[in-house]
């Protein structure tokens, strides 16, 4: 609840619906103004940052004064100029050229810098990975730098430091607070500004410390967490000096999700009108309805600048964007693995034009990720002996999950591991989607789309970021080559289709395959049956609501015959898992057939069985030159030996049913797994025999 005193007054409400007389600079202007003489553009550009120069005069004393007249000619794009000029503080300036080594200024930081300087409000659009985050923080460092009363609070007692934050920076994921918060401590390094973070998760009474002893001046957080914050009268945080408010990610922070926390944090802070606070968002999509949006938020004078052409794709266009059709939903994890191996040997030959093998995977919802990591995660090469010792088939290539159902622990190691590899692939949700900037990603595939082209646009933005090369690649189903390529194409998106041994297989049918793939898959089906139940049994009922938001053209019944049909031949599940009768009703799906309810589920001490005991779909037996047969005879490899189980006939045992440790199927060959009784971990390990 908003105490009332710090509510928006209506006053304010009715001031942010004011009609506009903002200017947007789009990409046109920007290519006459990068292009031809600078004295000629258009009039906020064309005198860079003279505006700002006035001011600069009563800024620290280790800023040379500039003659203003010689300022208004020059245009600035290297950051070094801006030292020499006096603009930017020579710490600041020293620490990007020197610890950061960055030099040359993108367009977005060289066209935003005045405006962000001069306190206007300004909207910015840039392509992803073109240095965003800089361009909000060196001006947001610069402002307070020159208000040099900002840092003077040594002398303040523990509480009061608190209400002396200056600017807030707000992002939507507590991985990208993170981030932009170690690039602000990086570039305040030596000028006595304090850096902290509020985000959620974990540490909230440590950060609080943290700021109660050092103070803070820039404060980078999440929206639940900020809110939470201040909305709490015990912390004494208070943003009544706030400066600078960054919205990163701001279509985002816009959007339904985040809209109501965002307006609460305004709800703290001075109105704009009675005050210099000024507005910064920043994104690398901004969609109309956000433009409207924020003609609420920000003063009516405000700056759009855009370096991307509304007329041009989104995405970098160095970065090629492959789409690859499967068969089935059974076909994405080989394909994965085709385009993994592909990758990887090309490395392996030509390590100078083809970069380590680094790829991000994003999943429509968290139970793939899940899977497909366990998936992964327990590949091995069944024809090698199983030990810790045995490298993983993928090495030196490491496998990291993120999703936001993770322990921020792990969410914190994962992507810190990920970010130190030289060699990995993460497994991921929309978590990592905006922002996050993973060194020398390669690839970045998705599976199925994404809710909107937007995401499309930022997960493929993981990838070849600074300059960097990188590929994009996209799993879709055979069913959607036409709707979705043309989707596609209306969103200026260029995807080429490049067809792969695993996506043409057909899992239902024996088939011949080349051995290089048939080996992969060997590696798959271990892993796959490895996977336990309840992840399998989580991921059905996940993709009943993703699918049908990826492609709502397909019938309610072909769905479900996909979905069973992976169920069987890539998960190795003689039938689908049992979903809530309830839910199915609740969705839709009420009249499809081949839906199984839980109600039709064996009495629970018959669940103790892992997936051993009940696959016996798709993977199957290959014979010696590497030739695989996908559609197996019951009774012929590990699972079905031990009988159907749960599924097939009931014949559940003593010992699943404890959750006891039985065997290992992959030693024994008599396939065991744990259950839903009470160790499923069991289920990680057992159940999937002998193979000829
Ligand atoms: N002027 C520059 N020259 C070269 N590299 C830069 C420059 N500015 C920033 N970088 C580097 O570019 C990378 C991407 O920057 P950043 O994360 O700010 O991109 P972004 O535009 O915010 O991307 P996204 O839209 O994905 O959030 C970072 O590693 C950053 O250090």
């Amino acid at each position: 609840m908003i105490p009332a005193t710090r509510r928006a007054p209506a006053a304010l409400r009715a001031f942010y619906f004011a009609a506009s007389s903002s200017r947007t600079i789009t990409r046109p202007v920007l290519r006459h103004h990068v292009l031809s003489a600078p004295t000629r553009c258009i009039p906020s550009i064309a005198r860079p940052f003279s505006s700002v120069y006035s001011r600069l005069q009563q800024a620290s004393a280790d800023e040379p004064p500039r003659p203003e007249a010689e300022e208004q000619k020059k245009e600035f794009t290297k950051f070094e100029e801006l030292k020499q000029a006096g603009i930017v503080s020579p710490k600041v300036i020293d620490t990007i050229t020197g610890r950061m080594n960055i030099h040359t200024m993108t367009d977005v930081q060289r066209l935003t810098l005045n405006h962000c300087l001069d306190g206007s409000d300004v909207i910015a659009q840039a392509r992803t990975g073109t240095g965003k985050t800089l361009a909000f923080l060196m001006p947001v460092v610069q402002r307070l730098l020159r208000n040099g009363d900002a840092i003077n609070d040594s002398r303040r007692g523990s509480r009061s430091k608190l209400d002396n934050i200056r600017a807030l920076i707000i992002s939507p994921t507590r991985e990208l607070a993170e981030q932009i918060a170690a690039e602000a401590r990086k570039v305040t390094q030596g000028t006595g500004l304090q850096v902290q973070t509020a985000v959620g998760g974990t540490q909230r009474r440590q950060h609080l410390m943290q700021m109660q002893q050092y103070g803070c001046h820039i404060l980078v957080g999440t929206p639940g967490r900020v809110t939470d914050l201040i909305s709490d009268n015990t912390t004494g945080i208070r943003l009544d000096n706030i400066e600078t408010f960054v919205l990163d990610e701001a279509d985002r922070l816009l959007d339904i999700g985040f809209a109501p926390a965002i307006a609460e944090i305004q709800s703290y802070m001075p109105e704009p009108t009675k005050s210099t606070r000024q507005t910064l968002m920043f994104s690398a999509t901004v969609p109309k309805s956000v433009v409207s949006l924020v003609r609420q938020t920000l003063r009516p004078d405000f700056k759009f600048i855009r370096t991307v052409d509304p007329e041009e794709a989104p995405t970098h266009a160095r970065i090629p964007q492959h789409v690859v059709f499967g068969r089935g939903l059974q076909n994405q994890i080989p394909i994965i693995m085709e385009i993994a191996h592909n990758a990887m040997e090309a490395h392996k030959k030509d390590p100078v034009n083809n970069m380590p093998f680094k790829a991000i995977v994003y999943f429509g919802s968290t139970a793939e990720v899940s899977l497909t990591y366990e998936a992964f995660s327990k590949m091995r090469d069944p024809e090698k002996p199983r030990s810790i010792f045995t490298p993983h088939p993928l090495d030196p290539c490491r496998i990291f999950q993120m999703h936001g159902k993770l322990a921020q622990a792990q969410r914190t190691r994962e992507s810190q591991g990920f970010r130190n590899a030289q060699s990995a692939i993460m497994f991921s949700s929309d978590v990592t989607a905006r922002g996050m900037d993973f060194p020398n990603v390669s690839h970045v595939i998705q599976v199925g789309l994404p809710r909107a082209s937007d995401d499309y646009v930022h997960r493929i933005g993981r990838t070849g970021r600074a300059g960097k090369s990188g590929e994009g690649w996209l799993i879709l189903n055979n069913d959607e080559r036409r709707d979705i390529m043309q989707r596609m194409r209306g969103s200026g998106i260029n995807l080429i289709e490049k067809p792969l041994v695993a996506g043409d297989l057909d899992m239902t049918q024996g088939a011949q395959i080349p051995g290089h793939v048939a080996r992969l898959l060997k590696f798959v089906e271990v892993g796959v049956k490895s996977v336990p139940y309840n992840v399998k049994d989580a991921t059905y009922a996940a993709m009943f609501g993703v699918l049908a938001q990826q492609n709502p053209n397909r019938s309610k019944q072909a769905q479900v015959d996909m979905m069973n049909e992976l169920a069987k031949f890539g998960w190795g599940m003689q039938e689908p898992p049992a979903v809530s009768r309830n839910l199915i009703q609740r969705i839709g799906f009420g009249s499809v057939t081949g839906i199984r309810f839980e109600e039709q589920r064996q009495p629970a001490r018959f669940e103790g069985r892992g997936d051993g005991g009940r696959g016996r779909g798709g993977f199957g037996d290959r014979d010696r030159d590497g030739r695989q047969g996908f559609r197996r005879g019951e009774g012929r490899d590990g699972e079905s030996s031990r009988g159907p189980g749960v599924f097939g006939g009931g014949q559940g045992d003593a010992f699943d049913a404890l959750g006891v440790e039985a065997g290992d199927g992959a030693r024994g060959g008599r396939g065991r797994g744990f259950g839903r009784s009470s160790d499923r971990s069991g289920g990680n390990r057992g159940g999937y025999g002998r193979r000829s």
